[in-house]
């Protein structure tokens, strides 16, 4: 039996609004615009600068006054949300517990999911938190399964009953859940889109057992949860670090890395990081695509190739990985975002569903702005981003992590689109 619950807690005495993070006034950006509403595939989507990720035709839904006035004043009113994931005794109960005691000066409403007769994550949580009312248990199955509609029923609960009592939404999944349909919830929900928007999928590795798991041969067609909940990550918190020794952590990051090359990743002992590493992560903002391809956590160094076609990097002909990896493209050059509308079009249409998340800065022809584009599956949000510096080199870093992904392939359809 799973258990699916909320609580509501006051880490901080000190309120702040929820996140009103205002949006850019940009310059026109109808060639973009033109382009980019050829674009549209399936639940494909590309948007203004200030639109938002992965809301789709809002026009026809109820709005309520807290978002007309936030239209209004054009600001982002929805709730932030972060999706705490992990295999089986990973450490996320004891990051949530962190979160909850830490000073950040967030209300945090939880969500959590868990497998078993006794709720007893749950009665962790609720002994370390201030406040332990308003629990609501759900026993269905597994968020990821099962509970969707549930998950969607109680953010909207939340959203639309208990806003003015917190700032922030952490929704702790079992250890065995797929991120994948948690994260699709709230893209692909019009109403929970609306109100909440994702802010991040946090990973919690235990150091001590993770490459077993990651490593482990499941049968065709059969997921290893362990893989997919690092694939989807936008942080990776190394857990349990005092458990191993160095060189077994250098093995698991090196894992780590070749299946995720976009996540930030930090070690820890019983999940204690800065709160900015797990909250506000920003990890579908598109305004936050450019730091986040170029940080230290993405991993894009290693592939270096130039605008003319020559690999120098360690590449091999033909790279086909059946598993789950990631492949990063870094590459100077200039684009035809005709030629991008097309490719990626193509991909997402042959690919979409083993195309977990993709990111992207790109260098467009006949503009003094980036193009920053990112996408879960099939649906991709894409629009101008900061300008480029006079004496800047101009270089292209896209990010892809999925299923089957053929490198080669993919550098061929990137040195297509260049001009
Ligand atoms: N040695 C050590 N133990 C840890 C660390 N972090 C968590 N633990 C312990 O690991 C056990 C599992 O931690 P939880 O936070 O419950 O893990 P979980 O991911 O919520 O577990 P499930 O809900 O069963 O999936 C607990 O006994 C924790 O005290 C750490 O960094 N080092």
């Amino acid at each position: 039996m799973a258990t699916l619950r909320y609580l509501l807690s006051e880490s901080s005495t000190s309120l702040k609004l929820a996140n009103p993070r205002p949006f850019h006034n940009f310059p026109p950006i109808s060639h973009f615009l033109r382009t980019l509403h050829s674009f549209v595939s399936r639940e494909f989507h590309f948007c203004s600068r200030n639109s938002r990720s992965f809301s789709t035709s809002p026009e026809y839904l109820p709005q309520d006054s807290d978002s007309s006035v936030a239209a209004a004043l054009n600001f982002d009113s929805r709730v932030p949300a972060t999706i705490i994931t992990g295999f089986l005794g990973s450490g996320k109960t004891t990051l949530l517990n962190h979160i909850l005691t830490s000073q950040h000066g967030k209300r945090i409403a939880v969500i959590e999911n868990e497998f078993g007769e006794v709720d007893i994550d749950g009665s962790l949580v609720a002994s370390h938190s201030s406040s332990n009312e308003d629990i609501v248990m759900i026993n269905n199955g597994c968020l990821c399964c099962t509970v969707r509609g549930d998950l969607v029923m109680m953010l909207l609960e939340l959203v639309k009953k208990r806003r003015d009592k917190f700032d922030h939404i952490v929704i702790e999944t079992t250890g065995l859940a797929k991120p994948g349909p948690v994260i699709e919830t709230f893209c692909s929900d019009e109403l929970v889109s609306r109100h909440v928007k994702l802010d991040g999928v946090v990973t919690l590795v235990d150091c001590k057992h993770a490459l077993q798991h990651l490593n482990e041969i499941k049968p065709r067609f059969v997921v290893n949860e362990a893989v997919e909940q690092v694939a989807y990550a936008d942080r990776i918190i190394l857990n349990k670090i005092d458990l191993v020794a160095e060189a077994e952590l250098e093995v698991l990051t090196k894992k780590i890395k070749h299946i995720n090359g976009m996540a930030q990743i930090k070690k820890a002992k019983y999940g204690v990081v800065d709160m900015d590493f797990v909250l506000g992560v920003g990890g579908y903002d598109l305004d936050r695509v450019d730091s986040e391809v170029q940080s230290e956590g993405s991993h894009c160094g290693h592939h270096h190739e130039d605008g003319h076609g020559h690999h120098k990097g360690p590449h091999h002909d033909h790279v086909h990985d059946s598993a789950v990896s990631s492949v990063c493209i870094v590459s100077e050059g200039t684009l035809d975002l005709d030629e991008v509308d097309d490719w990626l079009e193509r991909l997402i249409e042959e690919k979409g569903d083993d195309l977990y998340r993709m990111k992207g800065v790109l260098s467009v022809s006949d503009s003094e702005e980036r193009y920053v584009f990112q996408g879960v599956h099939s649906i991709l949000d894409g629009c101008p981003g900061k300008t480029w510096e006079p004496n800047e080199k101009r270089i292209n870093k896209l990010v892809f992590i999925g299923k089957n992904l053929d490198e080669t392939t993919l550098r061929k359809g990137f040195k297509g689109c260049l001009v």
